[in-house]
């Protein structure tokens, strides 16, 4: 049993977008004890590890310890992008490329406190861009088909998308790291 660092509070998830909160509480279950906040963060640009990064240290700079703040990057990661220019629009910008491979990436950064430098996981699934196919609930989903699969994200049953999904992969590697360092959570409602 590994003797490792005591976290007087839950972990701390920074993001304003429900479905991404839906998934995280799905695929974590009971395993890391997290509470969610929505905190009104620039909506950065730059690499998805460095803007993941970012996030947290903005965080927890806000004076909320124990960060978790996650990003999702297909190609163009912001969300205004994909609300002005639409499912649709985003098929027609790609029609000029033969090649409409990409993948889903998503990066959680991780930080113990404003002066801590967050450690980040990432997670990626490898597909392509399509046509939209499927509930249209969630962001990119219906025009996002992962390798190997007849279905788009968003035609997928969510127990299934939750299993192969790049947030399910870097929450795979958050949760090993937690095992390794070993923390453990001693909460006080106080805090
Ligand atoms: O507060 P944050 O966590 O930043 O929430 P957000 O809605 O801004 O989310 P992101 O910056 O991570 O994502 C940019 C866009 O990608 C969308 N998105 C994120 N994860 C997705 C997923 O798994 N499937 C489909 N769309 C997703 C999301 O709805 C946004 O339109
Ligand atoms: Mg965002």
């Amino acid at each position: 049993m590994a003797s490792g660092l005591v976290l007087p509070r839950p972990v701390t998830f920074v993001t304003g977008n429900a479905k991404k909160l839906e998934e995280v509480r799905a695929i974590l279950g009971n395993s890391i004890p997290f509470q969610s906040l929505k905190l009104d963060l620039p909506e950065l640009q730059g690499e998805p590890e460095d803007i993941s990064k970012e996030k947290a240290r903005l965080a927890a700079i806000q004076g909320h310890t124990c960060k978790f703040c996650f990003s999702l990057f297909i190609l163009i990661s912001s969300k205004w992008f994909l609300q002005k220019i639409g499912h649709e629009g985003l098929n027609n910008l790609l029609m000029a490329y033969e090649d409409k491979s990409g993948y889903a990436l998503c990066a959680f950064s991780f930080a113990l406190g404003p002066n801590a430098e967050p450690i980040t996981f990432l997670g990626r699934t490898p597909g392509k861009i399509v046509p939209p196919r499927g509930p249209n609930d969630f962001g990119w989903d219906p025009i996002f088909q992962p390798d190997g699969y007849e279905q788009t994200y968003a035609e997928m049953p969510k127990e299934e998308k939750n299993n192969i999904s790049h947030r399910s992969k870097a929450l795979a590697l958050v949760k090993s790291h937690f095992t390794e360092v070993g923390y453990t959570f001693q909460i006080d409602p106080s805090v």
